[in-house]
């Protein structure tokens, strides 16, 4: 049984067991972006202080400007995995393809592929909001010793191995989970060490949060327009609270602690919504599903959904069990 402050490294050794594969990787693999998530902290801290805030000049392949610190911290992740020869092959956000991460020996027999949101929460970056850093981790399917293909990164969510997030808030946490349940480690900035803070992570199954960008309603399908009106209605224990951060990670997380919604659905704007599958959607679900939360596109599991591409988006609906069924049964 985890137990309470003891340190990250601790519970993932302790726990390694747990794991079907066990070798060791797995464990080193978590341990680096640990550390990843460290030095990009430290930026993220001092945001508005060192010339790390605003746009890097550049444009993604969803079209979207590059913050300075979407690029810092895809660059930190990726040297981070990288230089620990540890995975076969990374997926980014932040980059058109996915990378092949060859290391030294041609035959290596790194088994991990990682799809990472480097930063989660872009646009709240310079305004000193939360922002975030997803993960997922996939065991390769093509042959060791072979080239990775992109069927290595489209895998069903169902198949992730762990996967995770860290949010750079008031504090700085990192929650993961490996298919045992979800645990939360808070950083001691003060000796960089991060303690187990919330073992066992639970989401209530019902909650009186819904969080959505509301900005959007005159575009959203009438299921969604529906549920929000449930939402805002006068009976029981509503009308709920809205409350919407604009970073997928930060408002998991608070709906995990305290019960609530977060939907990002498709729109007259934006057919498949704005969220991507492989390297936002599928991890939080995995994080959901093990925290007794539930995930889908508003019909279908998420974590069922077959991939077709690596930054393919589709709409999501994410939180307490009992407040997701509502929300399906008003898209149905
Ligand atoms: O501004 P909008 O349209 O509400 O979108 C906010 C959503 O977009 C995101 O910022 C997308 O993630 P990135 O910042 O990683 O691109 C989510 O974190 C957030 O929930
Ligand atoms: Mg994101
Ligand atoms: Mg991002």
């Amino acid at each position: 049984m985890a137990k309470k402050n003891q340190t990250l490294g601790e519970f993932i050794i302790e726990n390694q067991a747990d794991f079907q594969y066990s070798s060791g990787e797995l464990s080193r693999l978590i341990n680096s972006i640990r550390l990843a998530a460290k030095v990009v902290n430290h930026e993220v801290n001092k945001a508005g202080l060192v010339d790390i805030t605003g746009a890097a000049g550049e444009v993604n392949i969803q079209g979207e400007d590059q913050q300075k610190l979407d690029v810092y911290a895809n660059d930190k992740f990726i040297q981070t995995l990288t230089n620990r020869e540890i995975v076969c092959g990374i997926a980014s956000e932040e980059n058109d393809d996915f990378i092949t991460i060859c290391g030294q020996k041609e035959d290596h027999n790194n088994k991990y592929v990682v799809l990472i949101d480097p930063l989660d929460g872009s646009s709240n970056i310079d305004v000193n909001v939360s922002v975030g850093t997803i993960f997922s981790i996939y065991r390769r399917v093509t042959p060791m010793g072979s080239p990775v293909t992109i069927d290595d990164f489209l895998q069903e969510g169902n198949q992730q191995v762990a996967a995770g997030y860290i949010v750079y808030g008031t504090s700085t946490m990192l929650v993961y989970t490996t298919g045992h349940g979800v645990n939360g480690f808070t950083l001691n900035p003060a000796i960089g060490t991060y303690y187990l803070s919330h073992p066992d992570m639970k989401f209530p199954e019902d909650g009186n949060i819904y969080s959505i960008n509301e900005g959007n309603y005159v575009h959203f399908p009438q299921g969604v327009k529906d549920y929000i009106k449930y939402c805002q209605t006068e009976e029981g224990d509503r009308p709920y609270t809205a409350r919407y951060i604009g970073s997928l990670v930060s408002d998991i997380h608070r709906n995990m602690i305290k019960g609530g919604i977060y939907i990002y659905p498709k729109s007259s704007k934006a057919s498949n919504g704005k969220l991507r599958l492989l390297y936002e959607c599928n991890p939080m679900a995995f994080i959901a599903e093990q925290a007794g939360g539930k995930a889908s596109d508003g019909y279908q599991r998420i974590m069922d959904l077959k991939p077709t591409e690596l930054h393919q988006r589709v709409p999501f609906f994410c939180g307490s069990k009992n407040m997701v069924e509502k929300a399906e049964e008003f898209m149905k």
